[in-house]
């Protein structure tokens, strides 16, 4: 259960956490046009807070809302400045950010004729997105009977809600199976992405990712790739097969929710020595070091702020 703060920031008013409703007849959750972020704060090394990559997440939101073709009635500016009122205002030190853009109610069906376009901001504490142990013990996981979607199917460049029910569908029959995580591979039978996270192989030191093909594309995957080529690992986009990450080295999945949670079985077939490696070892202690600036490399991806 989500752990409520005080304020939801809502079509530019904070309002209670209760008070934050649409009526059943919002067209988004009747169709799935919406789009939406992940985006986390940290306690810094300083003693203040800050949010990691603040504006690369609203620009995706905007990019993802303009694919879909939803406009958003506030600026980059305004969301941006939102979501630090909106963490400042609930006195959250650390925690998770979800915006959400939807069509509200007013004409039903497809075509969502005038209906008005709606923002919300929600903040709350969220914890290791796969449990503790899963950092550093690793996860399993079972490649999904779902495929990531078909590039002209789903904008798989646009977190957009409806696609997460293909997420969804996989996470669920990954979990009743027993597993951790669903891996999911692309209408060509490539590896994609997790359900919610993009995934890195690391084979004789040369670190791999799925292109930005059908997967999204990842801004801790992007952090990953300039922090791992800053520490001198050659890193490649390259399509890959599920048989070549069973015999990787090392594999493990990052996103925001997620960070960087490494890969110890897939297929019930053991990943290298079937726990953290050293190359995730090494990218995962240098992903908190920068979130919480610790790297004055990175200071310039934190917006900070203060409680
Ligand atoms: C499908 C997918 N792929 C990759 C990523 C990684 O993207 P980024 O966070 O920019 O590195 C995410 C984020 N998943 C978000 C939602 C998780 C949820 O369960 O909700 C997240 O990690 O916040 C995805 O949903």
């Amino acid at each position: 259960m989500v752990q409520k703060a005080e304020k939801i920031w809502f079509d530019g008013e904070l309002v209670n956490w209760d008070d934050a409703q649409v009526h059943v007849l919002t067209h988004t959750l009747h169709y799935g046009a919406g789009v939406f972020e992940g985006i986390r704060a940290y306690a810094t090394v300083d003693g203040k807070s800050a949010v990691f990559r603040l504006r690369e997440h609203v620009v995706r939101l905007f990019d993802s809302a303009k694919i879909l073709g939803l406009t958003i009635p506030f600026t980059v500016e305004e969301i941006h400045d939102a979501i630090l009122e909106t963490l400042k205002v609930n006195g959250l030190k650390e925690g998770y950010i979800r915006p959400l853009v939807f069509i509200g109610d007013g004409a039903m069906g497809v075509h969502p004729g005038s209906n008005p376009i709606r923002v919300c901001i929600a903040t709350w504490p969220w914890g290791a997105y796969l449990g503790e142990e899963a950092l550093e013990k690793g996860i399993r996981v079972k490649t999904s009977s779902f495929n990531r979607h078909h590039v002209n199917v789903m904008m798989t460049k646009s977190k957009a809600c409806g696609n997460y029910v293909n997420s969804i569908l996989a996470k669920v029959e990954a979990v009743k199976d027993g597993y951790d995580e669903a891996l999911m591979l692309d209408t060509s039978g490539f590896v994609s992405e997790a359900t919610g996270e993009n995934i890195f192989i690391v084979k004789d030191n040369i670190i791999k990712t799925t292109p930005l093909t059908s997967v999204l594309p990842g801004i801790t995957r992007a952090s990953l790739m300039k922090v791992a080529r800053d520490l001198g690992y050659e890193v490649v986009e390259q399509l890959f097969t599920r048989d070549e990450l069973y015999i990787a080295d090392e594999a493990f999945f990052c996103g925001t929710a997620a960070e960087v949670t490494p890969i110890c079985e897939v297929d019930n077939r053991v990943i290298g020595e079937g726990k953290r490696g050293p190359v995730g070892t090494l990218l995962q202690k240098e992903y908190f070091n920068a979130v919480k600036g610790g790297n004055d490399k990175y200071k310039g991806w934190l917006d900070y702020y203060e409680i």
